[in-house]
């Protein structure tokens, strides 16, 4: 039996996961053609690479299919309750930087941090009838954070993608997203509260804490940590 590793299966995660692991000795490749998501791992027994999509290595991890995994810490404490229970980190990769926050509409002059979103919301609710929509796919990170921070009145509408286009279409006030460049917010209008950075994601490798392992596998994963520098 060998090691089961996840790693995004395309885009920038792919290539610099793969760009990580061989400045450290272990070449992650594709096994056929761009479509085909099987791997294969040179420079060291026993591991086997399997191409995930970013969003489903947590639950991958959680529930032990893979026993290490490389995605964003943000998508890891979205998708998995208590996750420090579930999973381990054992390095953060240095790449795939994002923000996690909440940002509202340029044209909300009076509006700069969390306590006037609060402001806003409330006299939103008033005014319409319903409660201000904050537009996300991070509902548990938004919830959480909002929570902490004393702001009750609204309603979380989920978006998967383009989210920062909810709040021209009309089917949202303010949205909760990751940035890198800002230059997504900027082009929809929208500002970062002063207060609203809610998390800093990076890519990062993880260890199941539900994953079984023999003895067998036990050894490789030590022999893997000794390569990749992190014992
Ligand atoms: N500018 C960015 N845009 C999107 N994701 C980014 C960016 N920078 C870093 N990331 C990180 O990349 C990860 C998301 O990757 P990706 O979009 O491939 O995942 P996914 O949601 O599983 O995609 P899909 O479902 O389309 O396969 C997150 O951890 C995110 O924080
Ligand atoms: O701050 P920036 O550098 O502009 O990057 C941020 C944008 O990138 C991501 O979207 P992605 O391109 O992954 O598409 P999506 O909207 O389908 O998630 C994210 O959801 C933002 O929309």
């Amino acid at each position: 039996m060998s090691i089961k590793l996840g790693v995004p299966s395309k885009g920038r995660l792919m290539d610099k996961t793969f760009d990580w692991f061989r400045a450290r000795g272990v070449v992650l490749g594709r096994a056929g053609s761009d479509r085909e998501y099987a791997g294969k791992v040179e420079g060291i027994e026993g591991v086997e690479l399997v191409l995930l999509s970013a969003g489903e290595i947590p639950r991958e991890l959680t529930e032990g299919r893979i026993h290490l995994g490389v995605t964003g810490t943000d998508l890891v404490r979205e998708k998995l309750g208590h996750w420090e229970q579930r999973v381990e980190e054992m390095a953060e990769l240095g790449f795939g930087n994002a923000d996690l926050i909440i940002a509202v509409p340029q044209a909300w002059v009076d509006v700069d941090c969390l306590d006037d979103l609060d402001a806003v919301a409330a006299a939103f609710r008033r005014e319409h009838g319903f409660r201000l929509r904050i537009a996300t796919k991070y509902h548990r990170l938004v919830r959480e954070f909002l929570k902490e921070n004393g702001v009750a009145d609204y309603q979380l509408v989920d978006s998967q993608g383009a989210t920062e286009g909810t709040v021209k279409n009309e089917t949202a006030e303010a949205v909760a997203d990751i940035t890198t460049t800002g230059e997504t917010l900027r082009a929809n209008h929208l500002k970062i509260l002063s207060d609203g950075l809610m998390l800093k994601s990076q890519a990062t490798l993880f260890r199941s804490r539900a994953a079984a392992m023999a003895d067998e596998e036990r050894a490789t994963l030590a022999a893997l940590v000794a390569r990749l520098g992190l014992d």
